[in-house]
């Protein structure tokens, strides 16, 4: 572990032309540098903003700039900070962090600043990787999430899952001494209860994962269909711009094509890709194959239907994949659909005899009926609002909430609450089996660290490297 003697710096905000740039050192050196840099008559108020210039170890003035000092332990590390608000030059920010090396300074290491954070006991675990959430986060969704975790509501659901394992031990505590004993049944019950109440909390927490992915990815929205259908022209019209290849032959899109897009509180990787052909020609079946790729990985299917055609034989892979819950049939081009006979009204006649169809074949495949669908037109943009409102609301499925806060756990998280939920799994065997208190016991405690791991109570050096080691130099 690295000191937290040595004063640590770096650049707070990227290289580039910007109002301002923050440079920030943090440790024990900060206040003797304000001093001399700024040449300040007295140490360095802690909380105010001071204008002064910065002058280099030579005496070269570097700019004018404006200091703020924090004193341990009221900073964002818990040690002395010290940060910078330069102007917005990435020369001048550069020539600042080179002056704080040449003062003593050691350039900081990805993500340290967090990590003494850590260390000195400001945030937990969780909260850490909630910062990293929140300055990554691309939706309004994933950003609600990351405030949420950031404020200890992940860390405040372990707490509870902990208090329970602890006092499931305490009751069983007392017979480990005392081997030939058995546990009398009116503690095994209470015991057996307080166990599986865990391991639904564990399981609650770790059906949050999913959609955790899909706030910290984005959705990934594949669009499927028969070539031709007008799976391109929707890519197009959703991102609002011409990005894939739109033409009257089908078979057009041969590769994939992704493009990010946000649409209400969401952040989508909307994917194109090449139209499945029951008979494909050697290059089409290339590109099928890497449809089947997209779909396998997919959160999302929008399944887009020619309004005027027959609907296709879709492949067997694909079909299964489908659901009520992950799957929008949208049925384009519905400006071709002839509007019936005034006297009949005026709705657009659906071509609902292939819809039948449709749903005979989805049922077919999973006993499943797709019946989200809307209908659009790529050409005059009709039904795509209402198209945006149906991703929407099928995002907002995938959401797991718990009391009024989104929980969306990460995968290091799940790793942690997977062993857990073994070892709770193991201590009902062993109550079951009316085996030895000790390896109920040992699973019990096994299943405390594992909870333990998240907030980073259990000391892991190597996994702490590992962790900060993907955060970003200067947080
Ligand atoms: N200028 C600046 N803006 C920033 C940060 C920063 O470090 N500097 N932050 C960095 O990511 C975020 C804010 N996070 C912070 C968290 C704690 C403390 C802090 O000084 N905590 C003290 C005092 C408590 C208080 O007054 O709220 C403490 O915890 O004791 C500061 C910023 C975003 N904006
Ligand atoms: N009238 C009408 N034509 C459309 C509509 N959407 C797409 N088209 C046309 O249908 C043809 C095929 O559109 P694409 O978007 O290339 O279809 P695709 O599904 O991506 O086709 P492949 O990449 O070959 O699988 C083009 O001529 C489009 O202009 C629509 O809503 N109405
Ligand atoms: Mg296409």
């Amino acid at each position: 572990m690295i000191s937290n003697r040595d004063t640590i710096a770096a650049l707070a905000t990227p290289l580039g032309t910007s109002a301002i740039a923050i440079v920030r050192a943090s440790g024990p050196d900060c206040a003797a540098i304000a001093r001399d840099a700024l040449e300040l008559p007295h140490p360095p108020l802690p909380r105010v903003a001071t204008h002064a210039d910065y002058r280099d170890r030579s005496g070269a003035l570097l700019d004018d700039v404006v200091a703020i000092y924090y004193a341990a332990p009221n900073s964002y590390t818990g040690d002395d900070i010290l940060e910078i608000s330069c102007h917005g030059n990435p020369f001048i920010a550069q020539k600042i962090l080179e002056d704080l090396l040449a003062r003593g300074c050691r350039p900081a290491e990805a993500g340290e600043f967090t990590r003494r954070a850590f260390a000195n006991g400001r945030i937990d675990l969780s909260q850490a990787e909630a910062v990293m959430d929140l300055i990554h986060a691309r939706s309004e969704r994933a950003l609600t999430a990351a405030n949420q975790q950031l404020r200890g509501s992940l860390e405040r659901h372990l707490d509870t899952l902990t208090e329970n394992l602890l006092s499931a031990l305490a009751r069983i505590e007392a017979y480990i001494d005392f081997p030939d004993e058995d546990l009398p049944a009116e503690d095994r019950a209470i015991v057996r209860r307080g166990i599986e109440e865990l391991s639904k909390g564990t399981a609650r927490l770790l059906a949050t994962q999913h959609y955790g992915e899909l706030l910290r990815e984005g959705i990934r929205t594949v669009i499927i269909g028969e070539p031709n259908a007008g799976k391109s022209s929707l890519l197009n019209r959703l991102v609002g711009q011409e990005r894939a290849l739109v033409s009257a032959e089908p078979g057009t899109t041969r590769d994939f094509i992704e493009e990010r897009l946000h649409i209400g509180p969401h952040c989508l990787r909307l994917i194109d890709t090449a139209g499945l052909n029951p008979s494909p020609a050697p290059l089409e079946k290339l590109g099928m194959q890497k449809t089947l790729e997209r779909a396998a990985e997919a959160d999302l299917f929008l399944l887009v239907l020619d309004a005027t055609r027959p609907h296709p034989n879709l492949p067997p892979e694909i079909l299964e994949k489908l659901s009520q819950e992950n799957a929008l049939i949208v049925l384009n081009k519905i400006d071709l659909v002839p509007v019936a006979g005034a006297a009949t009204g005026n709705s657009k006649s659906l071509n609902s005899k292939s819809q039948t169809n449709l749903k005979f074949q989805i049922s077919n495949s999973k006993n499943n009926n797709i019946t989200h669908f809307c209908e659009t037109s790529c050409v005059t943009g009709e039904g795509l609002d209402a198209l945006e409102k149906a991703i929407i609301d099928r995002a907002e499925t995938f959401r797991r909430d718990q009391g009024d806060e989104i929980i969306a756990i990460n995968a290091r998280h799940a790793d942690a609450l997977s062993r857990a939920q073994t070892s709770l799994v193991s201590a009902l065997a062993h109550l079951d089996a009316n085996g030895p208190v000790e390896l109920l016991a040992a699973d019990l405690r096994a299943a405390l660290d594992a909870y333990g791991e998240i907030g980073g109570r259990i000391d892991n050096e190597r996994m702490l490297d590992h962790l900060f080691a993907t955060f970003c130099i200067g947080k």
